[in-house]
């Protein structure tokens, strides 16, 4: 693990809601939006932050750049309280909200480049030299001169991405980058990601509905739900917290009633073929051995978990949260 740059300790967001409760009387209530969440991310890592709608990933990141204020708790990145010294920094941080543009929406994307160049006061031979790489990597070179209003949502995206990382941030920040993309502008924005932290050693931290983006780009997953962390580990460590299953697909010689083996359970029969599931933890090899050695065979295969289930059933179930660690 290299040096730490993201650190949060029992952080909390508290929001104070007004709402109507009858013709003239109204409540408060407090929605606690981050419920004391902990968790080091140390430099050069990509992170996936997931969840369910409304679980806080939105929240976190705001006050991880600084717009909202934690109620409680401790927050750094790169050493710095963000809500406290927010423009200082910002020039060390990019951020990319997917529902919303930083870009100007009249002007031609060249034109917004600049605009940051100055905000960010970014010295000119080293904006030359990120702006030419952004356009290569990002194929934004036919797109320059072409007001962002007329952008598809996928080259406007990938026209913030480069927008957000002209000033060489050291942690990016990306809330839904993917989100309404097609397939080709979803891979290239993967492929970008994966370029810059591999060879620049970016920090990036990225929300997402969509898995593959997890999938593809993160070694790490955390998951929040309700505020809290339910889980921060390994895409495989997942598995076995969200007691996912394999599934051995086999074709015997003929059509059989379901089978009956220890371990496993049958879960569909289709004339000579049947599913039989068995914890993703365990090895399939026991399984298949004593189903070969029991029953005519002609084929078999084993299908891996989808990890939307995985998810779908942490979501749904009444999980635990993390240990906090230290
Ligand atoms: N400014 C606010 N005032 C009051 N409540 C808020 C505010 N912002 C967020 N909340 C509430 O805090 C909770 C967490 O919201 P947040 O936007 O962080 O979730 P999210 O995980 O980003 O969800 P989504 O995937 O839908 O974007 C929700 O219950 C939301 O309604």
């Amino acid at each position: 693990m290299g040096d730490v740059i993201i650190e949060l300790d029992g952080v909390e967001k508290v929001f104070d809601v007004r709402r109507r409760a009858g013709l003239f009387r109204r409540e408060r209530k407090q929605v606690r939006a981050v419920d004391g969440i902990s968790f080091t991310v140390p430099r050069g890592e990509m992170v996936g932050y997931i969840g369910p709608n409304g679980a806080g990933k939105s929240t976190t990141i705001k006050m991880l750049t600084g717009i909202l204020t934690p109620s409680g708790g401790r927050l750094r990145v790169a050493g710095i309280d963000p809500s406290r010294e927010r423009t200082r920094l910002a020039r060390r941080i990019g951020v990319v909200f997917g529902q919303r543009t930083t870009l100007w929406w009249d002007l031609p994307l060249r034109d917004s480049y600049q605009l940051v160049r100055r905000m960010y006061r970014v010295e000119d031979a080293r904006f030359k030299k990120n702006l030419a790489r952004c356009v290569d990597l990002l194929d934004l070179g036919p797109l320059l001169e072409v007001p962002v209003r007329q952008l598809s949502l996928g080259q406007r995206m990938r026209g913030d991405i480069a927008a957000a990382l002209l000033h060489d941030p050291e942690v990016l920040y990306l809330d839904e980058p993917t989100i309404g993309l097609d397939v080709v502008s979803k891979a290239k924005v993967r492929e970008f990601l994966q370029t810059v932290n591999a060879e620049q050693g970016m920090t990036v931290l990225l929300t997402t509905h969509d898995l593959t983006d997890i999938e593809q780009l993160c070694k790490r997953v955390m998951v929040i739900d309700h505020g809290k962390l339910m889980y921060d580990g390994g895409l495989e460590g997942l598995h076995a917290v969200g007691e996912s299953e394999r599934t051995l697909v086999v074709d015997f010689e003929r059509e059989l009633p379901p089978v009956a083996v220890a371990g496993v359970r049958c879960v569909r029969v289709d004339g000579p073929r049947q599913w039989l599931a068995f914890p993703a933890t365990a090895s399939a090899a026991p399984v298949v051995a004593e189903v070969a050695a029991r029953f005519p065979l002609v084929d078999l295969s084993v299908r891996e978990p989808a990890i939307e289930e995985v998810i779908a059933r942490m979501y749904g179930g009444e999980r635990l949260p993390v240990a906090r660690q230290g």
